[in-house]
């Protein structure tokens, strides 16, 4: 199996994180990247290759433009406004707040609206990773279309919670999404995408909620007590078009291997029947037991079983890397699954 991957990744790293009340080290740091890349060599799971600048047109089939330049340039607004430090988005409408359709001119109006949370910061090269790890997917993405079963995107920063127009949970452009839609304009008329991450990807959700041609299938802590909380419920089911092509699975706090193995084989299932030429997997492995933010038990040899089960589809299959924090064991679990999935043949 082929990975891509570049170091450009680097230049994202918040140089904090507010975590319960206190100020702590980012738990998305460039570290996690390293330890997933150490491991693919470990078990030579096969080439490493540089993805090459895409540009943003394919970033713009899925983001929208002013959201896009709004990430490109708003890193210099900051400076320019006399500000040093990171780029922090500070506050977001409340439910009770009538929407607004068009972005505001101020500097920090703009930073609410085009974000859903303060998970992490804008830095001076921010825009430079995000779009690189978007290089990635895509590459990754041109792989599969080449002829690869299968191909591993190793992104960083993630990307699942980003939608077409806002940032959040540590993600800024929604690398797995750029893929389906890389797939999608390549002409493989149905891709399904399997979310395996401990968070429920409603980036991914947004992008494609009125979309028949993309089923999007996502297992996750329950949005009644996990981040990003106000959405992820079984009951959105996509719309319009869309409906009954997005599939939620909110599971409890503490689920482990049972239940949560059952929801995955039923979202399987459910893209079996949907018939796509080509499978997307947003993979994070915060599922893991011992993962410093998250809430479900999977241990390291589910992952692998989920990778067999993933091979069992039979479709040519992208892997992109998203969210797992658990330093010590996340280059074993995020590479099992790579491995369980050539293993199952
Ligand atoms: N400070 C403790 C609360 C953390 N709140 C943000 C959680 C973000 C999860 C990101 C992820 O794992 O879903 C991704 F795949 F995108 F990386
Ligand atoms: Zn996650």
């Amino acid at each position: 199996m082929k990975t891509f991957y570049t170091a450009d990744h680097h230049l994202h790293h918040s140089g904090m994180e507010l975590s319960f009340g206190k100020i702590v080290e980012t738990f998305e740091k460039p570290e996690r990247a390293e330890i997933i890349l150490a491991r693919v060599k470990e078990v030579g799971l096969g080439p490493i290759l540089t993805p090459q600048d895409y540009e943003l047109a394919p970033i713009k089939r899925v983001h929208t433009p002013d959201y896009v330049d709004f990430l490109k340039g708003v890193y210099e607004e900051w400076q320019a406004a006399g500000r040093d430090g990171e780029v922090w988005p500070y506050s977001w409408r409340h439910r009770s707040m009538p929407p607004i359709d068009k972005a505001p001119s101020g500097l920090d109006a703009r930073l609410s609206y085009y974000s859903f949370d303060m998970a992490g910061s804008i830095t001076a090269t921010t825009w430079q990773a995000a779009k690189r790890a978007a290089d990635t997917a895509l590459a990754g993405a041109d792989a599969v279309l080449g002829g690869e079963r299968t191909a591993f995107s190793l992104c960083r920063p993630p990307g699942h919670h980003a939608g077409r127009d806002f940032f959040g949970g540590y993600c800024y452009l929604n690398n797995a999404a750029i893929a389906v839609q890389r797939f999608r304009d390549a002409g493989r008329s149905r891709v399904a995408v399997l979310d395996v991450d401990y968070h429920h990807g409603n980036g991914t959700q947004e992008i494609f909620y009125d979309r028949a041609d993309v089923l999007v299938a996502s297992m996750h802590g329950d949005p009644d007590f996990e981040f990003p909380f106000h959405l992820g419920y079984a009951r959105e089911r996509g719309e319009g078009a869309g409906e009954g092509f997005n599939l939620n699975y909110p599971l409890p706090s503490g689920t482990q291997w049972p239940e949560w193995s059952a929801a995955f084989e039923d979202a399987c299932r459910r893209i079996e029947a949907f018939d796509a030429q080509a499978l997307v997997v947003s993979l994070g492995v915060d599922t893991y037991k011992e993962d410093p933010i998250s809430q479900f038990k999977l241990d390291t040899p589910h992952f692998s079983e989920i990778g067999a089960r993933i091979a069992a589809l039979d479709l040519p299959t992208l892997f992109v890397m998203e969210g797992g924090y658990a330093i010590g064991a996340l280059g074993v679990n995020a590479v099992n699954v790579l491995t369980g999935f050539e293993q199952a043949g």
